[in-house]
């Protein structure tokens, strides 16, 4: 295949390079996976509102996300098990990350050690947590990370239980033994039905019991600033809010948890009304393009996150595979934001986009 030159065509060269079962798990959803192909489809049905005759000369895409500068406001979201799409695995993704001045987000379930990746490359770095119900295993990762420099916690939120991929049943999806919790926990857990190997270990391991009286215990582990990943409507904007957290994600986890759950892009503008500018909110699931990152800034986000993508430029390529993605996606936000007549993020406005729904309010 010819060199790549846009995020389809790293998909198609990663599904080429994986194995079947690491292909299945990384790009799969729950269920019928309507939410899935729903997160990249709602981006299209948005229009992008251009201005003209505006001096786009110079394009500033850099801003800064609880105090730290990036280079522009796309940054790693945390997915699990990178050994499995190259053997240099989140290493060589934050290495990608930091050569692009922006942040990455280490997966709680990560092949590399919290260790590994904070000594392969200087480079903010967020980390990403699951609580256990051996919660001492969590405080411990806390610990590491915030040993090892990371600068904020990244609580995940929307996976009590992991949702129902089927695909992975199927496979009988094998989860390798991380090295993370070498000693603590025996990853090697077997499906009593024979179906996925992963779905054994997360409900061996995840605590559905956790809620929001519970983040003060977590607060109480740990200095870091906390941000909630997984807030799809203005009711838990709200609480997150009155939580004192230091920031949200608008995530939907990639469609990979509650099928039928809205798609990320149309949850987005509910959370930031609710918000009001008081803390951060960020936004992940689907982006693919350029345009789409322009779509949701003027939709109130500060910034995103992706996901798969950067698994795929890790599958195809390594490291430079990776940066390959994260170059793309600037560029074309570079592009966008000239084309639309925005020199700088600030330009970037609700009115520079034009929703299904705006269509019908014009109406009225
Ligand atoms: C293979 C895979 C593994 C993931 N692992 C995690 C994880 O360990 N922790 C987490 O909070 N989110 C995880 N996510 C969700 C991502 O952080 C993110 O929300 C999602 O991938 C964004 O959607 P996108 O893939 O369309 O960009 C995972 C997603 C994928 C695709
Ligand atoms: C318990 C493993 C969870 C990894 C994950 O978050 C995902 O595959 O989406």
């Amino acid at each position: 295949m010819a060199d790549p030159v846009n995020l389809s065509d790293f998909h198609e060269i990663a599904k080429g390079v994986l194995p079947k079962m690491y292909y299945d798990y990384y790009s799969g959803g729950a269920e019928d996976q309507h939410t899935l192909k729903e997160n990249v489809e709602a981006f299209r049905r948005i229009n992008i509102r251009p201005r003209i005759l505006v001096d786009v000369s110079k394009i500033d895409m850099s801003t800064t996300i609880l105090g730290y500068r990036l280079s522009a406001p796309i940054m790693v979201a945390p997915t699990a098990m990178h050994q499995f799409a190259h053997p240099e695995g989140e290493v060589a993704t934050a290495r990608a990350a930091a050569a692009c001045n922006t942040i990455m987000v280490l997966s709680f379930n990560s092949t590399c050690t919290v260790e590994e990746v904070a000594s392969s490359c200087d480079g903010v770095r967020f980390f990403q947590l699951y609580v256990f119900k051996r919660r001492d295993i969590s405080a411990l990762m806390v610990q590491r990370a915030e040993r090892n420099g990371f600068k904020a916690i990244v609580l995940t939120v929307d996976t009590p239980k992991l949702g129902r991929r089927e695909a992975d049943i199927k496979n009988k999806m094998i989860a390798p033994q991380l090295k993370n919790f070498e000693g603590l926990l025996s990853t090697d857990i077997h499906s009593t039905d024979k179906g996925s190997n992963l779905a054994a270990y997360a409900s061996e391991t995840l605590d559905a019991s956790f809620s929001w009286k519970d983040l003060e215990w977590l607060r109480s582990i740990t200095k870091l600033p906390i941000l909630l990943k997984g807030v799809l409507t203005r009711e838990d904007a709200i609480k997150a809010l009155e939580s004192g957290v230091a920031g949200i994600i608008v995530s939907n986890h990639g469609a990979r948890q509650l099928d039928y759950s809205p798609a990320t892009i149309n949850a987005l503008e509910e959370v930031v009304l609710a918000v009001r500018g008081r803390i951060p909110v960020l936004f992940d699931g689907g982006l693919r393009r350029g345009t789409d990152v322009f779509k949701a800034l003027a939709l109130g986000a500060q910034a995103v996150l992706i996901g798969r993508p950067i698994i795929y430029g890790l599958a195809a390529k390594g490291e430079s595979g990776v940066r390959r993605v994260i170059e793309m996606l600037k560029d074309e936000l570079e592009l966008t934001m000239a084309l639309s007549g925005c020199p700088a993020l600030k330009d970037i406005t609700r009115s520079h986009v034009r929703l299904g729904y705006d269509r019908l309010q014009c109406k009225i």
